[in-house]
């Protein structure tokens, strides 16, 4: 099938991804509240990424450690949402990463039940494929123990038994392979080449660059939050051996230069310079918005100042016991003495007007006593 004729699974347009380096948790509720966020260390972990991938594609994911690997296939797999730029995914998708969504506490049985289930499958859709899921993972007995007694390559193992059997259109595999045993490598090899063959798109993550030049037919090279090089496996892989042959040449002063001077521009990082960028690549300025959910603007956090103020308003009123509109018209009975609350004589309706206690004499034993 040449490229032309087949379909576009994923395009990504200007993909950004600002993370805030909160000091202390508690900055991070201040942050919401505060009109100006500029106070606040930024880091771009992704800075405008362009990328089209086809269906039947497998794409390799390579790139030294903080590249932005992972944030782009957490973005791709819906588990976290981009900054800004646009995303279109044909499909459902599915992520294997190392314990990704495994909860610790649920068996093995019990995670592939609650898993199968937020994927929208029902309990006896599940019942069909659960025994073919206990056996390619092959787990044993620990099918029944909680998940946090496992080792990393065992949780893979779950993890992939599962999404496969999730059949999505688009399989993210995040370094999930590199923790197995051989024989497992092997059953998971054969199953992305039946993915391949069915015209699924695979995004794979990995370190291994064997792997890699076995199982991807283009690969993307990621460089501190940038797309360094995206093309076919042998011609980025070669790229990036020298790359790395070279990084590994230099002392560690250089290489620690190096570093900070990338990462300092991750942090430099602003809109203005992705604007600038957009412009560079002749794009749409309408490319450069969020997703819907995000970060709150200015008026949404006017909008929730006022509402917060109409519920604090509400609530006095509640605690005082005055009527709405008296308040209106005469907002200090708010901080007069809350009114008493009246008892309605059920016969009547009408408030039943209580008597006020007479002093009695002073009789020793009898009545008020002074
Ligand atoms: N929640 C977060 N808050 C702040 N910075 C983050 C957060 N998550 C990731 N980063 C930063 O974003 C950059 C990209 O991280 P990411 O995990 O995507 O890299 P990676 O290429 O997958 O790395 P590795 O090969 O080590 O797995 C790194 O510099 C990382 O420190």
């Amino acid at each position: 099938m040449t490229q032309e004729n087949r379909q576009v699974k994923v395009r990504m347009e200007m993909i950004t991804k600002e993370y805030d380096l909160y000091k202390k948790k508690s900055d991070k509720v201040k942050a919401l509240f505060k009109f100006s966020q500029k106070d606040i260390p930024h880091f771009w972990a992704l800075k405008g990424v362009d990328l089209e991938v086809y269906s039947g594609e497998t794409v390799g994911l390579i790139g030294i450690n903080g590249s932005g690997k992972s944030t782009l296939s957490n973005i791709l797999a819906g588990i976290i949402p981009q900054t800004s730029g646009v995303l279109e995914i044909k499909g459902e998708t599915s992520i294997i990463a190392i314990g990704a969504g495994l909860k610790g506490q649920l068996t093995g049985l019990e995670n592939i039940r609650l898993k199968c289930l937020m994927t929208g499958l029902t309990n006896e859709q599940i019942d069909v494929i659960l025994d073919d899921i206990i056996a390619f993972a092959d787990l044993g007995a620990f099918i029944d123990q909680p998940v946090k007694n496992y080792s990393s390559g065992m949780k893979s193992r779950l993890g992939f038994a599962i999404a496969v059997h999730n059949n999505p259109d688009i399989l993210i595999i995040d370094e999930a392979l590199s923790v197995g045993d051989d024989t497992f490598y092997q059953k998971c090899v054969e199953r992305i080449e039946q993915f391949k063959s069915e015209g699924k798109t695979i995004f794979f993550v990995s370190h291994s660059l064997a792997q890699i030049e076995k199982l991807c037919t283009r690969v993307l090279w990621m460089h501190y939050g940038e797309v360094k090089m995206f093309g076919e496996t042998a011609e980025v892989v070669k790229e990036y051996k020298d790359f790395t042959a070279w990084f590994r040449k230099q002392s560690p002063k250089e290489k620690k230069a190096y570093q900070d001077n990338y990462k300092s521009q991750q942090t430099a990082f602003n809109e203005e310079k992705l604007a600038e960028l957009a412009k560079e690549k002749n794009k749409d300025p309408e490319v450069l918005k969020g997703p819907p959910i995000g970060k709150m603007t200015r008026f949404t956090k006017v909008m929730l100042g006022v509402a917060v103020l109409a519920l604090i308003f509400l609530g006095a009123i509640n605690i005082n016991g005055r009527a709405l509109t008296t308040v209106i018209k005469q907002p200090t009975v708010l901080f007069e003495k809350p009114m008493p609350l009246k008892r309605l004589d059920p016969k009547t309706g009408k408030p039943i007007v209580q008597k006020k206690k007479t002093k009695q004499s002073p009789v020793k034993g009898k009545g008020y006593e002074g």
